[in-house]
Order: C-alpha cells, then sequence, then structure tokens
C-alpha cells in the first residue's frame, strides 16, 4: 500500500469552549479528489485552514508527501506542493489577469513583489502563468483587468493563482460559492478535468457536484470525521444520513 499524499493525526483545533476540530484523522490518497462535507459551523473551513498553516493546530500532527509540515508556515507548505486556492481579496482588480497570475509564479518562485513590472516580461514567469490561464480557460481574458471578471471568472483565476505553483495537492474552500448554475458546471467541469492531475481537496456545499466528482468523501460534524470513503459508502452510510442528510433512522 502507498502512503496517503496527505493525512493528519488526533489534529485539535479550539476556538475557546469550542472544538471546531475534535481528533481528526483524515487521509488523502495521491491522485485523488476527496471531498469534506458536513452541515454549516462543522469545521471544513477551519480543517483546511490548519492544512494550509493559515491556523495553527492545538493539538496533533499533519503529515503532506513524507514531511511533517504541522509546525510549517503557509508559504513552506506551498513550496512543498501543498496549495490552497487563493482567496477573491487577493487578487489586484486593477491588474490584467495575466499580471495576477504572473504575480502568482513569482510568489510561488520566492521573488520579491516589488520587481512585478519586469516580471509580467519575464519568460520564465509568462511560461507557466500563461499555461495556468490556459489550463482554466481563461486565455483569451489575459489582457482584460481583473476587475471585468465576471464572479465565475474570477474563482477560475483563483484557481490558475494557485495552479501557478505547479501544485502536487490542492486545497479548495467552496470554489463553487455565489456561483450560478452555468459558473458552477463550468467549475465543475474544470474540477473534472484536474481530476488524477492534481490531488485535491473539495469543501463544498453543492452535493450533486460532490457525489459526481469525488473519489472519496469524509463527512465531518461537530469537528469530528463521522463517516469517510467512496460515495456509495457515503450515500448508503445510516449515520451520515441522520446527523446530515436530515433523515429519521
Ligand atoms: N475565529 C473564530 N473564532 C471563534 N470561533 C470560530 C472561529 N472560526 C470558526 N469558529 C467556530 O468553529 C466552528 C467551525 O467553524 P468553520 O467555519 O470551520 O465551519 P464550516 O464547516 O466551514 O462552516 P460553513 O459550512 O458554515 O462554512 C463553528 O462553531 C464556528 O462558529
Amino acid at each position: 500500500m502507498t502512503e496517503p499524499l496527505l493525512h493528519t493525526s488526533g489534529l485539535v483545533k479550539r476556538y475557546g469552549g469550542v472544538i471546531a476540530t475534535h481528533q481528526v484523522a483524515l487521509a488523502v490518497e495521491r491522485g485523488h479528489l476527496h471531498a469534506l462535507i458536513g452541515p454549516n459551523g462543522a469545521g471544513k473551513s477551519t480543517l483546511i485552514g490548519l492544512l494550509s498553516g493559515e491556523l495553527a493546530a492545538d493539538a496533533g500532527h499533519i503529515h503532506f508527501n513524507g514531511h511533517d509540515v504541522t509546525g510549517l508556515h503557509v508559504h513552506r507548505r506551498a513550496r512543498l506542493g501543498l496549495a490552497r486556492s487563493f482567496q477573491i481579496t487577493s487578487i489586484f482588480k486593477s491588474f490584467s489577469v495575466l499580471a495576477n497570475v504572473v504575480l502568482a509564479v513569482q510568489a510561488h518562485a520566492g521573488h520579491s513583489f516589488r520587481f512585478w513590472r519586469p516580471a509580467v516580461r519575464d519568460p520564465a514567469l509568462l511560461g507557466p502563468a500563461l499555461a495556468a490561464l490556459e489550463r482554466v480557460g481563461l486565455a483569451d481574458r489575459r489582457h482584460d483587468a481583473a476587475a471585468a471578471l465576471s464572479h465565475g471568472e474570477r474563482r477560475q483565476l483563483e484557481l490558475a493563482m494557485a495552479l501557478a505553483g505547479d501544485p502536487a495537492m490542492l486545497l479548495l474552500d467552496e470554489p463553487m460559492a455565489g456561483m450560478g448554475p452555468e459558473d458552477g458546471r463550468a467549475m465543475v467541469d474544470l474540477l473534472q478535468s484536474l481530476k488524477g492531475e492534481r490531488t485535491i481537496l473539495l469543501v463544498e456545499h453543492d452535493m450533486d457536484a460532490v457525489f459526481q466528482l469525488a473519489d472519496r468523501i469524509s463527512v465531518l460534524v461537530y469537528g469530528a470525521i463521522i463517516a469517510s470513503g467512496t460515495p456509495d459508502h457515503i450515500r448508503a452510510d445510516a449515520e451520515v444520513r441522520r446527523a446530515y442528510l436530515g433523515e429519521e433512522a
């Protein structure tokens, strides 16, 4: 058996009296799209924050690709290939779509932001940036200001910015949030096309998308994983149906 690309043991995060992450043991296999589902406030975003390094764990360990990354800074984890999709707020709206991705490539490569002007003409940065835009279907919009993109296209841009660092694993927190049906379908198609190419941990409320895309699903309730398995396994799990899908026993 091969080691999972990412696994956690005994992971705990508390906010005062609230246990947001409760002894979480999560294993994500290489090449899988692994979905994390659970009711509002179950601790999904907290777990993503712990894995990306934005939040510090109170106890437990996180192993990624053979490294214990528990105490590592966000940037160190990103260098190792564990990347969270950028938040919308990190897009520079007045810059072109291409410049945003070039800056993301540069950030992953560890250069300083103040050199951004020459960077947009640097072939070593332009090549990967264009490839990432191509990958998400935004290459035609590369010269437009990021401000001109629709909400759905901005989420595609965030994904391109995350892909710019060529990560082995992507952490995606609700990539379809706030999208209309058309943009939502485009994002599902995009994630489908990334499957197998990257390992993905996906937090998503759209259950149709989750059950369509996921190789494995873990269910969080009150910070604890109550079930983990294939979509068929999760659909049939009585505890999940009771606790999450709201069905009577
Ligand atoms: N900064 C914080 N300070 C205090 N409590 C917090 C903080 N962030 C989250 N929590 C609490 O931790 C628990 C888990 O929250 P979290 O946002 O991780 O859940 P979630 O599953 O992502 O929810 P949603 O589906 O609504 O986004 C909740 O009870 C929440 O109120």
